[in-house]
């Protein structure tokens, strides 16, 4: 197809600074392409959430996002419940996102061609996620994996180190939470049925995987309607040990301490039955601290693939 007008944003600091080049890369192919790009980019996520708001009121074909999941984020946050199609040009160091949907990682001549598939069949819809504090009209969305537990204290920790990159950050930021680790106090009411009790993680996940690669849910999937809950029970400093390498190839979801439950909505609330949760995060992006209501919302966007 040629002729689009495209929305693009860039994170240039994703992929360890990977994400401005290949934005470049982008938008030069797209316009050789004989596509209208709009360049969207802000000095901030905010700025670029507001523009990229104000492009589709101004009238868009597409919103193609350059960048790593937290880019795919702000991208969902712009389209989802709409019928613009996202296109996603993954650029980040984990690409979880990009992996659900079987995109091109890092190359970006196969993002065009999988951008202009998607605009020439009308892509390919998904269940997103809306979240927020139950009973308040501001939402957020998410397409990938809400974090409320030690995962989240996990990611919370590894946004602040610059060093190692990738999964090795990840993995320095277990080890230095599993120092002051103790198992949180839940209500989690998942389609009106209330289970209260300390846990090591509670995740809502509408795909299989966060942190690069650890399938945390490795059955979910974004277009059965349905999230996936894994929820971990309270297990000692030396079970989570044990139990964390389980999560990379998926299988931890087969010990004892874990349960995936199968839900359309997911209350998450602190209880005094343990210490208070950490602030909870999706897509790893911080959304804030609990109670928060998910709700999956079926098709909610269509994917450019
Ligand atoms: N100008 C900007 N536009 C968008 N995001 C930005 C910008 N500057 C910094 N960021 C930050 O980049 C983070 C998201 O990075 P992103 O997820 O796109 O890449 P990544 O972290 O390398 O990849 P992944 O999340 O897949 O591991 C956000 O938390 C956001 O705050």
């Amino acid at each position: 197809m040629s002729g689009a007008r495209l929305g693009v944003v860039v994170n240039p600091t994703a992929g360890h600074g990977r994400g401005a080049r290949r934005g470049h890369q982008l938008v030069e192919a797209l316009e050789r392409r004989g596509h209208e790009v709009r360049d969207l980019t802000g000095a901030t996520p905010e700025a670029a959430l507001g523009r990229a708001r104000q492009a589709v009121v101004d009238g868009l074909d597409a919103l193609v996002v350059v960048g790593g999941d937290g880019m795919v984020h702000l991208g969902v946050n712009v389209v989802a419940g709409t019928d613009l199609p996202l296109g996603v040009v993954a650029a980040g160091s984990g690409n979880d996102i990009a992996r659900a949907g079987d995109l091109p990682l890092h190359d970006v001549s196969a993002s065009v061609a999988a951008l202009e598939r998607g605009l020439e069949h009308g892509g390919r819809q998904v269940d997103a996620v809306r979240t927020g504090p139950p009973g308040y009209e501001a939402t957020r969305w998410f397409l990938a994996v809400l974090s409320a537990g030690f995962d989240a204290a996990v990611n919370a920790r590894a946004n602040t180190y610059v060093r190692p990159r990738g999964t090795a950050r990840y993995v320095r930021a277990v080890l230095d939470e599993l120092v002051r680790f103790r198992p949180y106090g839940y209500r989690v009411t998942l389609d009106g049925e209330v289970w209260e009790q300390r846990s090591t993680l509670v995740s809502v996940a509408n795909t299989s995987s966060f942190g690069g690669g650890m399938r945390i849910a490795p059955d979910a999937t974004w277009d059965d309607g349905l999230l996936d809950v894994v929820i971990a029970g309270p297990l000692s400093r030396t079970g989570l040990i044990g139990l964390f390498p389980r999560v990379f190839p998926g299988t931890h979801v087969r010990h004892p301490a874990c349960t995936v439950v199968r839900a359309r909505s997911v209350l998450l609330e602190p209880s005094h039955a343990g210490p208070l949760p950490p602030v909870a995060y999706a897509d790893g992006e911080r959304v804030g601290p609990l109670p928060l209501l998910a709700e999956v919302v079926p098709s909610a966007v269509r994917l450019l693939a």
